[in-house]
C-alpha cells in the first residue's frame, strides 16, 4: 500500500501485472468502470501495471479534479505509443502540463477559426485523401497501443526493417535516433495540425453519427426541431450562428445526443502533478486519474431515466436552455477540450442545415441502428442506413 491512498478502496493488484487480471472483461472500459462503481464506490483504485489510478465517478468528485484542483491535476501520463505519435509530447492532449504546453495551447486555440475556415477541399483530393490516412492511421494506433502503454518494454517484439503498421512504424523511426535519413521528422511536423484533425474530426463527426441514429429512434422529436426551424428560418434562409439562441428545442437535441452518448466516456487521463488530495484522500504525486464521464452523464442521482432520449432536460419550464452541472462532455478546467465552441458551433450549422432541407428515415426493410457503440478512440455508433431525402 502507498501511504496517504489506504482509504480509497483498491482492486486487488498483483506485482508487475498490478489489477489488469481484474479488469478483463467483454465490456468496454466506460462500462466496466460504472459497473466497478457499483461495488468499489465512485472513487476506487487499480494498478495499471504499476501504475496507481484513481477512477473517478461521482460529479462533485470530477468538479474537484477537473475545476477545484483543475492545476494540480493536470498533468498527462508518459505513455509508449501517445509519446511516439506527438514526437514525446510535442502535441497538446497529450502534452503534460508545462509552461511551453500552455504557450502552444493559447496559441492554437486562437488560430482554430483562422485554420478551420481558410480553406477547403473538393472530395477525393489527393491531398484531402493523404490528410484522412494520415487520420485513421493515428486513430487504429492509439486503439492498438494498450499493452505497451503499461508494459514499455514490449516494444522489443519489434523487427526493425519490418513493420507491421503505423505504430512499428513510428517506434522504429525513434529507435534509429535522429538526423537519419529514415527519421520521422515529417510527422513532427505535422503534430499539430494531425490533433486538430484527429481530435475535432473523428470527436464532432461521431456526434453528428449519434444525432442521426437517435432521430431515426424518436422521429416525433426530428419533426419538432424541423418545425422549429421552419418557424424560425423559412425553408431557405440557411442557419446563421446567431440564429442558435432562437433555436433552443435543436440545441437541447445536441446538448442530449452528447449526454446520452459522450464520445469521449472517458477523459483523456490526468495525472496529478503533485501531493494532492481529493474527495478527502490524499493522493500522491504521479497518481493517474481516469474520469468515467459516462457514469456522471448517466448518474441516477442526477438524471431522471437516464438512458432515455429526452432532449427536454435541457428546457426549463418557459423553454429555455438550462445545462445542468453533471453535463460536462467536454471536460473542464485547465484540460478543457481547445475545440470546445468550435464543435458546438460546427455541430449547430451542420445539424441545422441537414433537418432544415431533409428528412432522415430508415430504408424500408432495413432495421433501426444499434445504440450501443463500439469503443475506440472515440465511441462510436456501429454502421448504419439511413434514407436521406429533400424535404420540399
Ligand atoms: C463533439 C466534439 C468534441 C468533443 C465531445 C470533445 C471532447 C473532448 C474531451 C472530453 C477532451 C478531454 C478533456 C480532459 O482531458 O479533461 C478533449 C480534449 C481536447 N480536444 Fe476535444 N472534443 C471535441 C472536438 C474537438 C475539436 C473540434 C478539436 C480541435 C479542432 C478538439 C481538440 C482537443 C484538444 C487539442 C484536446 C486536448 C486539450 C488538452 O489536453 O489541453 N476537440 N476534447
Amino acid at each position: 500500500q502507498r501511504r496517504g491512498v489506504v482509504s480509497v478502496p483498491c482492486l486487488p493488484y498483483l506485482p508487475v501485472v498490478g489489477s489488469l487480471l481484474h479488469l478483463r472483461s467483454s465490456l468496454p472500459p466506460h462500462l466496466l468502470f460504472t459497473q466497478l462503481a457499483g461495488r468499489y464506490g465512485s472513487l476506487f483504485g487499480l494498478y495499471m501495471g504499476p501504475h496507481y489510478t484513481l477512477v473517478v465517478s461521482e460529479v462533485s468528485l470530477v468538479r474537484e479534479v477537473l475545476l477545484q484542483r483543475g492545476r494540480e491535476f493536470a498533468g498527462r501520463p508518459k505513455m509508449v505509443t501517445t509519446d511516439l505519435l506527438t514526437q514525446g509530447g510535442k502535441d497538446i492532449a497529450f502534452a503534460d502540463y508545462s509552461l511551453l504546453w500552455k504557450n502552444h495551447r493559447r496559441l492554437v486555440q486562437s488560430s482554430f477559426t483562422l485554420l478551420v475556415f481558410n480553406s477547403s477541399y473538393q472530395p477525393n483530393d489527393p491531398e484531402l485523401l493523404k490528410v484522412l490516412d494520415y487520420n485513421d492511421g493515428i486513430v487504429q494506433t492509439i486503439v492498438r497501443g494498450g499493452l505497451v502503454d503499461i508494459f514499455p518494454w514490449l516494444k522489443v517484439t519489434l523487427t526493425p526493417g519490418e513493420p507491421r503498421d503505423l505504430l512499428d512504424a513510428l517506434l522504429i523511426g525513434k529507435m534509429k535516433g535522429s538526423g537519419g535519413d529514415d527519421d520521422i521528422t515529417d510527422d513532427h511536423v505535422l503534430m499539430t495540425a494531425a490533433e486538430a484533425f484527429g481530435a475535432g474530426v473523428e470527436t464532432t463527426s461521431t456526434t453528428l453519427l449519434w444525432a442521426i441514429a437517435f432521430l431515426l429512434h424518436h422521429p416525433q422529436v426530428q419533426e419538432r426541431v424541423q418545425a422549429e426551424l421552419d418557424e424560425v428560418l423559412g425553408r431557405d434562409r440557411p442557419p446563421a450562428l446567431s440564429d442558435r439562441s432562437s433555436l433552443p428545442f435543436l440545441e437541447s437535441v445536441i446538448c442530449e445526443v452528447m449526454r446520452i452518448r459522450p464520445v469521449s466516456p472517458i477523459l483523456i487521463p490526468h495525472v496529478a502533478m503533485q501531493d494532492t488530495s481529493l474527495g478527502g484522500h490524499s493522493v500522491p504525486k504521479g497518481t493517474r486519474v481516469l474520469v468515467n464521464m459516462w457514469a456522471i452523464h448517466h448518474d441516477p442521482k442526477h438524471w431522471e431515466e437516464a438512458d432515455t432520449f429526452r432532449p427536454e432536460r435541457f428546457l426549463d419550464s418557459s423553454g429555455k436552455r438550462v445545462t445542468p452541472a453533471s453535463f460536462l462532455p467536454f471536460g473542464a478546467g485547465p484540460r478543457v477540450c481547445v475545440g470546445e465552441s468550435l464543435a458546438r458551433l460546427e455541430l449547430f450549422l451542420f445539424v441545422s442545415r441537414l433537418l432544415q432541407k431533409f428528412n432522415f428515415s430508415v430504408p424500408s426493410g432495413r432495421s433501426l441502428p444499434d445504440l450501443q457503440g463500439r469503443y475506440g478512440v472515440v465511441l462510436q455508433p456501429h454502421h448504419y442506413t439511413v434514407r436521406v431525402t429533400p424535404r420540399y
